[in-house]
C-alpha cells in the first residue's frame, strides 16, 4: 500500500464518520459501510463496493457529499471512482440481511420472483448488474448455467432473462443465437464479430469498456464516435490518461467515475434494440390499435392526449408506432415512438432511475411496485416512462400499458363525472396491465381526483398490475397530497434523475444530432454543452438554433457561429424563472396585438404566427406541461402546442425572419428584470 493508499484509509474512516453523523440519512449510511476504500491515485479516490447495485447507489446519490468530504480533508479537489470487488467476506452479500442490506431499502426479497434462499437476500440485480466475470468464469472456461441457475456461492446470480453480463462474452443463456465462440454473435440474423463481444442487444446498449465498439452495423451511434474520438489510445474521455492502478479494473473503476468525471457515458444504441423487435422492421405495416384499446371519443384530452415532451403522440394511421405484434402491446397507442430505451442516454444522473425502469419492464409488478421516478424539468421522465411501455410491450410482459399525464387523468375524471360515464372511466385505467402517470405533482390540487386515485391505485396494486410515476419531487415535498398516497408512493423503488453532467449533456446532443440528422462538430457540442446545465429540453432547443441559423446563413456550423448564436443566452438556472405571461406579454408586444388576441381564435396571419411563437417559447423557456400552456392560451388543447411547437422549431431552419423574431424575443425575455 503506498502511502497516498494508507493516506486514504485514514482520510477515508474520518470522512464517512464524518457524513455519518451530518448528514446522511441510514439508508445511504448502510450503502457507505458497504465500500472500502482502494488507493488514491492523483486526485482520484478508489473505493470498492460489492456489488454494481451499491455501485449505483453510490454513485447516484452520495458521490457529492463522499468528494466534499474526501476533498475537505485532503486540501484539493477529489474524485470518485467506484469499483465493483466483491468483498471476501461472506456476510457482505449472503449473511445477515440487517446487517448488510440497507435498513430501509424497499424489501426486494419479498417482492423478487427471483428470490431464492438466504444468498438471494442480495437485491435482485437491476438490468445492469453484471457480476465481475472472474467470478464464475474460471480462466477458458466457458461457464454455461441453465437460465437464472442460481449459485449461491459465487453471489452473482443474475435473475434477468438475459443471464450474466460478464467481462468476457455476453453470456445469454436463454437466447437461442448466443455462439460463445470467436466468430462472434449472430444475433437477430445478423453476425457480429467477435470483437464485439461486449455487444448487448438489449436496451442497456454497449458497455464502455475499450475496444467494445459496436458492431459495424449500419445503426451504429453517434455516441460511440464520441467515445472514439475522445479515447485514443488509452485516454479517457476529455483527454485526460488514465491512471494505472495495480490490481485494479481501470477501465471499470474509471467507468463507474462521475462529474467531473472522466469517462464517457454508457450510451444507448439503436443496435441495441430488444430483439425480435418488429417496429424495426421498415416494411412493417404500423399497428393500429383496437377501437376498445384507445380512450372514448369525447374525452377533451383522453382522445389524443399527451403530458409532457410530446409525450404521447397520438396514433395515426401510417404513423410511427412500432409493431409489436403478438407482444401484447395493443395498448401502446399513446407512447412516443422516440422515447425509447435506445434513445435514452445513460450517465450517472439517470442510472439508478434508468436501471430500475428496465427492471420494471421486464419484471413488471414484481421488481418494484410503484416505481416512482422524480427530478426536475426536462430531465427525462417522460422519456424514461414511455420506453419502459416501449419495452415491455415488446417483451409481451404487459397485455395493455396505458401512459397517462395527470392533467389527462384529471380532466378526463372530471368529463367522465359529467358525462355520467364513471365506468368506462374505470376501466379505462384500472384493466391496465402498467399504468404509466406521469407528473403527479399536478394532483395536489385536486381533491376529488385524488381519491379516485386512491382507488385505481389499490385496484392495480392488489391486482398486481405495474404502476409507474413521475413527479418532480419526492412523495415526501408533496405536502399537499393525501398522506395515504404518499405513503403507498414509497412502497415501491423511489429512484431520483439528476441533471446530468457535461460527458452525457454531451452524448444526448450527438444523440439528438444524429437523430435529427443536424451535423454539429464534437467542439460545438461541447460548448453547447458547456452552457446549458439543467435541462436536457433547452439543451436539444440550443441544438436546433444552431444548426438552423447555420442553414439559414449557409454557413458551416462551427464554433464562432455557436458562440454568436448562443451569446446572449443567459446560462440557465442564472435568470430569473420566466412564466408564461411574461412571454404572452413581451410577444403581443413585440408583434403589436393584444393578449385577447393572441388566447383568441383569429386566424390572421401575424396571429397565428404571434400565438405560434408564444407557445414555443412557453414550451422552451418555461417548465409547463403542454395540457397548461394550452390553458394559458384561451383554454386550447395541448395538441394545438404541441403543433406549435414542432412547426416553429421545423420552420426555424427556413425562415429568417422567424428565427430572427425568435432570437429577439428570446434575449428580451431571458433579460427581463424580475
Ligand atoms: N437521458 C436522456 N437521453 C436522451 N434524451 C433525453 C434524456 N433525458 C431527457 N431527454 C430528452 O429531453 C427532452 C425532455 O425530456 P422529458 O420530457 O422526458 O423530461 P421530463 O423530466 O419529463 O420533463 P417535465 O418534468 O418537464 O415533463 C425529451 O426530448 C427527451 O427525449
Amino acid at each position: 500500500m503506498g502511502d497516498d493508499a494508507v493516506n486514504l484509509a485514514a482520510v477515508w474512516v474520518a470522512a464517512t464518520e464524518e457524513l455519518a453523523n451530518e448528514t446522511l440519512s441510514p439508508q445511504q449510511q448502510a450503502w457507505l459501510r458497504l465500500t472500502r476504500p482502494l488507493a488514491l491515485v492523483e486526485d482520484t479516490a478508489f473505493i470498492a463496493a460489492p456489488n454494481p447495485f451499491t455501485r449505483d447507489a453510490i454513485e447516484s446519490r452520495l458521490r457529492p457529499a463522499i468528494t466534499e468530504a474526501l476533498s475537505r480533508r485532503l486540501g484539493r479537489t477529489i474524485q470518485l471512482a467506484v469499483a465493483v470487488q466483491p468483498s471476501d467476506d461472506p456476510d457482505q452479500v449472503a449473511g445477515d440481511p440487517g446487517a448488510t442490506l440497507p435498513p430501509t431499502a424497499p424489501d426486494f426479497r419479498a417482492a423478487a420472483p427471483d428470490y431464492r434462499g438466504p444468498a438471494s437476500d442480495y437485491p435482485p440485480a437491476p438490468p445492469d448488474y453484471r457480476p465481475d466475470g472472474s467470478d464464475y468464469r474460471p480462466e477458458g472456461v466457458e461457464f454455461r448455467p441453465e437460465p437464472a441457475e442460481y449459485r449461491p456461492e459465487s453471489n452473482d446470480f443474475a435473475p434477468d432473462r438475459r443471464g450474466y453480463q460478464s467481462d468476457g462474452p455476453d453470456y445469454r443463456p436463454d437466447a437461442p443465437d448466443y455462439r460463445p465462440d470467436a466468430a462472434g454473435y449472430r444475433h437477430d440474423g445478423r453476425d457480429y464479430p467477435a470483437d464485439t463481444r461486449d455487444y448487448r442487444p438489449i436496451p442497456g446498449g454497449y458497455r464502455p469498456t475499450p475496444g467494445d465498439y459496436p458492431p459495424p452495423a449500419q445503426d451504429r451511434t453517434e455516441p460511440d464516435d464520441y467515445r472514439r474520438a475522445t479515447e485514443p489510445d488509452g485516454q479517457l474521455p476529455l483527454g485526460i490518461p488514465a491512471p494505472q492502478l495495480p490490481g485494479l479494473d481501470i477501465p471499470t473503476a474509471s467507468r463507474a467515475a462521475s462529474p467531473p468525471r472522466r469517462t464517457a457515458p454508457t450510451v444507448t444504441g439503436p443496435a441495441g434494440a430488444p430483439p425480435q423487435r418488429a417496429g424495426d422492421d421498415p416494411g412493417a405495416e404500423p399497428v393500429r390499435p383496437p377501437a376498445a384499446a384507445r380512450p372514448d371519443r369525447g374525452h377533451r384530452l383522453g382522445s389524443e392526449g399527451t403530458g409532457r415532451g410530446d409525450s404521447a403522440s397520438p396514433v395515426r394511421p401510417g404513423g410511427q408506432l412500432r409493431d409489436y405484434t403478438g407482444r401484447g402491446a395493443d395498448a401502446v397507442s399513446r407512447l412516443n415512438p422516440k422515447y425509447t430505451f435506445e434513445t435514452f442516454v445513460i450517465g450517472s444522473s439517470n442510472r439508478f432511475a434508468h436501471a430500475a425502469a428496465i427492471a420494471v419492464a421486464e419484471s413488471p409488478a414484481k421488481a418494484y411496485n410503484p416505481l416512482f421516478v422524480y427530478g426536475g424539468s426536462g430531465l427525462g421522465k417522460t422519456h424514461l416512462l414511455h420506453a419502459i411501455g416501449h419495452y415491455a410491450a415488446s417483451l409481451g410482459n404487459a397485455r395493455s400499458v396505458r401512459y397517462v399525464s395527470t392533467e389527462e387523468f384529471t380532466n378526463d375524471f372530471i368529463n367522465s363525472l359529467r358525462d355520467d360515464k364513471m365506468q368506462a372511466f374505470q376501466r379505462r385505467y384500472r384493466d391496465a396491465d402498467i399504468l404509466l402517470i406521469d407528473d403527479i405533482q399536478f394532483l395536489e390540487r385536486a381533491e376529488r381526483t385524488q381519491e379516485e386515485f386512491f382507488h385505481t391505485f389499490n385496484t392495480l396494486h392488489n391486482a398486481n398490475k405495474q404502476i409507474v410515476i413521475t413527479s418532480d419531487r419526492s412523495p415526501k415535498q408533496l405536502s399537499t397530497l393525501e398522506d395515504r398516497l404518499r405513503t403507498r408512493f414509497e412502497w415501491g423503488l423511489l429512484a431520483d434523475i439528476q441533471p446530468p453532467d457535461l460527458e452525457t449533456r454531451i452524448a444526448i446532443l450527438q444523440k439528438k444530432a444524429a437523430h435529427e440528422r443536424l451535423y454539429a462538430p464534437l467542439d460545438v457540442l461541447e460548448f453547447i454543452a458547456s452552457r446549458i446545465q439543467n435541462s436536457i429540453r433547452e439543451l436539444e432547443g440550443a441544438l436546433i438554433r444552431v444548426t438552423a441559423f447555420a442553414s439559414l446563413n449557409r454557413a458551416a456550423v462551427d464554433l464562432g457561429l455557436a458562440e454568436e448564436v448562443l451569446r446572449d443566452l443567459i446560462p440557465d438556472g442564472a435568470g430569473p424563472e420566466i412564466n408564461s405571461e411574461q412571454i404572452m406579454e413581451l410577444t403581443c408586444d413585440y408583434f403589436g396585438v393584444s393578449i385577447d388576441d393572441l388566447r383568441g381564435h383569429s386566424r390572421s396571419r401575424v396571429l397565428v404566427n404571434a400565438r405560434q411563437v408564444a407557445m414555443y417559447l412557453c414550451r422552451e423557456l418555461t417548465d409547463l406541461s403542454l395540457p397548461r400552456i394550452g390553458q394559458a392560451f384561451g383554454g386550447r388543447d395541448h395538441t394545438t402546442v404541441m403543433h406549435a411547437d414542432r412547426k416553429i422549431r421545423r420552420q426555424m431552419a427556413e425562415r429568417r425572419t422567424l428565427y430572427n423574431q425568435i432570437a429577439e424575443l428570446t434575449n428580451r425575455i431571458k433579460q427581463q428584470e424580475p
